[in-house]
């Protein structure tokens, strides 16, 4: 927060809150702290919420200067945004990169957005510091030097209140800001992802910048997982001959937290071995391991003075001999045409497909049926890991033989343990992939050895006392609220904000764009001449679809068996659809309650739980689940 006087701190925010009450149709609540900051530095500035200055555009001949000037970071910033325009495609969109004066360099955008004013309003060489235009993303983020999202009326002047931006600064390895990349839309189309994705892609230019600014230096990734030392979670860190921090990264300082991070300290400040010790092992043994100031340890990778960047890792292709090999993750996986082609399921799947890349833990959340497996397999082919995809229901186990199916156990460890012992699962997914499906399902017990696997990457076998090391990209699924669940105890925390490092919410099918597109396509997989009318279609979008794409499947399922011709029209679909509410556009207590009076009057009509979950195409745990929302099971 900006020094100021308590007085001056009260009028700026009762300016703030007239305008955003002015600009917002309902009252809005304070915006965010940075938005405040930002606002309150546009007022000192002598900037007037009611006079939008004019927008600055530099010569040509000056950006054609500053193109050169920023060179190197330019380049990475071009292949990012390259990336960029593949994960986010399918939204209206623009992508830009300033220098560090808020000049835009360079813009790529989806078409519809380019067209648009506010696309046109967004040219390279426009200015967008916060002096010249306000409170905005890219000036935002180069003012505060964090990355920002700027959404709608959050903007000092109102003319941009119809975009939505959210950016990220590029730090050289002394730390200075050097550029920033954003992504604008319009702010009704906005994606909850985008964020995520372009801060993903400032961190990876970050970290190639360090290791190639510090290639005479000694430069080190670490993680507490070995399997994450090549990805984007890791902390580089920088040391010159002596021994002396020259450079790391943010996550480095997450990591070490607590120690003094900071440019100049001795390697010793922040590890407990002497600097030359560890290269004499490093010489000696290539170690992979370090134990830091604080006795934690830490699996390493190294690149030595004068050895190539792209040796690192996570900023070339070729790995150091140092790190575990792991499996090359394919560029740009092919997207899953079965998929669809709604907005929030295609960013879903760029968002899980750039982090399995950099293999991040991801949590897929979304009603059942909506297709949460199926997004989980896409993930693991987009990662290219060689292993199995190994899915598993934790609602499905019973607990007292969950953690012998996840972690094996050995010979004689329980009774009716097999004589020679097992391997659980998560061995077989030994470098590919584990989905925990239900994930909320998982007991506690259960859940604090599963975040002592994530710490360490170690396996534990049951009745066994010899750990071993895996690699294994774990996705977990879910269509509970975990936030509640931890709210009542049932789900810890800590593990909670281990699995969603990266997070996406698949849409139900009711509330999807693309729900004739899917549903034309699902029926062409059951008969492949068979038709729905237009008015059919209709009268499929209106039914509420507690059972998603199982349900829907089952109902195609029906349909075409009393009609074998496969033209279907809407009195056919009417026939074989339970009586239920309709689609609503509330919120999600009224859907969720919706389902569950659908699910309540198919269990009435057919008598079983069996029959209910065939009919309505859902598993017989949701059925239950339904039920005991309904009161009629006990909790
Ligand atoms: N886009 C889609 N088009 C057609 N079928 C789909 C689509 N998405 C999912 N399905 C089908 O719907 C069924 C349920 O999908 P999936 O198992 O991935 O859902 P889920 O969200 O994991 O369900 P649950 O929460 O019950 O485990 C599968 O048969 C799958 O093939």
């Amino acid at each position: 927060m900006l020094e100021a006087s308590g007085a001056w701190q009260e009028w700026q925010r009762a300016q703030c809150r007239a305008v955003l009450a002015r600009r917002l149709p309902v009252a809005a609540d304070d915006p965010p702290a940075e938005i405040l900051d930002s606002w309150a530095r546009c007022l000192q500035q002598g900037l007037d919420f009611e006079r939008p200055l004019p927008l600055i555009v530099v010569e040509d001949a000056d950006l054609r200067r500053r193109r050169e000037r920023a060179g190197r970071v330019r380049q990475l910033a071009l292949v990012e945004l390259e990336t960029l325009m593949q994960q986010i495609a399918g939204s209206s969109f623009l992508l830009a990169f300033a220098d560090a004066e808020g000049v835009v360099l360079d813009r790529y955008a989806d078409q519809r957005f380019v067209t648009s004013t506010a696309g046109e309003g967004i040219p390279a060489g426009s200015l967008w510091t916060e002096r010249a235009a306000g409170t905005n993303g890219l000036g935002t983020a180069l003012a505060c030097g964090r990355p920002v999202a700027v959404n709608g009326p959050e903007h000092f002047f109102g003319q941009f209140s119809h975009i939505a931006c959210t950016a990220a600064p590029i730090r050289d390895a002394d730390g200075t800001v050097i550029g920033a990349l954003d992504a604008s839309c319009c702010f009704d189309s906005r994606q909850r992802h985008t964020q995520a994705l372009v801060q993903m892609a400032a961190a990876h230019i970050e970290n190639v910048l360090l290791a190639e600014q510090r290639r005479q230096h000694w430069v080190l990734a670490l993680h507490p997982r070995p399997e994450f030392v090549g990805t984007l979670s890791a902390g580089l860190l920088a040391f010159d001959g002596e021994g002396r921090l020259s450079a790391f990264n943010g996550r480095a300082v997450g990591l070490l937290s607590g120690l003094a991070v900071q440019r100049g300290a001795a390697f010793e400040q922040l590890f407990n071995e002497p600097f030359d010790r560890f290269l004499g092992r490093l010489r000696a043994e290539g170690a992979t391991r370090l134990r830091d100031a604080m006795n934690s340890v830490l699996a390493v990778a190294c690149v030595q003075p004068g050895e190539p960047a792209a040796a690192l890792p996570l900023v070339g292709s070729a790995g150091p001999a140092v790190v575990h090999a792991r499996a090359q993750p394919t560029p740009s996986a092919p997207l899953s045409p079965e998929v669809g082609e709604d907005p929030a399921v295609l960013q879903a799947q760029a968002l899980v497909a750039a982090a399995v890349r950099r293999q991040l833990p991801i949590l897929i959340q979304g009603e059942t049926g909506t297709g949460k497996e199926l997004l989980a397999r896409h993930a693991h082919q987009a990662s290219g890991r060689s292993g199995a995809f190994v899915p598993v229901n934790c609602g499905a186990v019973p607990a007292e033989l969950f953690e012998a199916e996840l972690f094996g156990y050995v010979g004689g460890a329980f009774t009716g343990a097999r004589r020679q012992g097992q391997a659980g699962l998560l061995a077989s997914a030994q470098g590919g992939t584990l989905l925990l499906d239900e994930v909320g399902e998982l007991p506690l017990p259960l859940q604090a050895a599963l975040l002592r696997f994530l710490d360490d990457g170690l396996l534990r076998p049951v009745g066994g006392r010899q750990l071993q090391a895996v690699d294994v990209q774990v996705l977990a699924a879910t269509h509970v609220d975990l936030e509640a669940a931890v709210a009542q105890g049932r789900f810890r925390a800590d593990l909670l904000y281990r699995l969603n490092t990266v997070s996406v919410k698949l849409p139900p099918l009711r509330l999807r764009s693309d729900f004739d597109q899917v549903a034309t396509r699902l029926l062409h997989t059951l008969q492949p001449d068979a038709r729905l009318q237009p008015a059919a279609l209709r009268r499929l979008a209106q039914h509420g679809w507690p059972g998603n794409f199982r349900e829907l499947r089952a109902c195609l399922a029906r349909v075409l068996l009393t009609h074998p011709t496969g033209l279907i029209d809407a009195a056919d679909v009417h026939a074989v659809l339970p009586p239920r509410p309709q689609a609503s556009e509330h919120g999600p207590s009224q859907l969720q309650r919706g389902a569950t009076e659908a699910v309540l009057a198919e269990f009435r009509r057919c008598g079983s739980v069996s029959r209910t979950a065939r009919c309505l195409g859902i598993s017989r745990t949701t059925v239950y689940r339904h039920l005991r929302e309904a009161g009629l099971l006990a909790a």
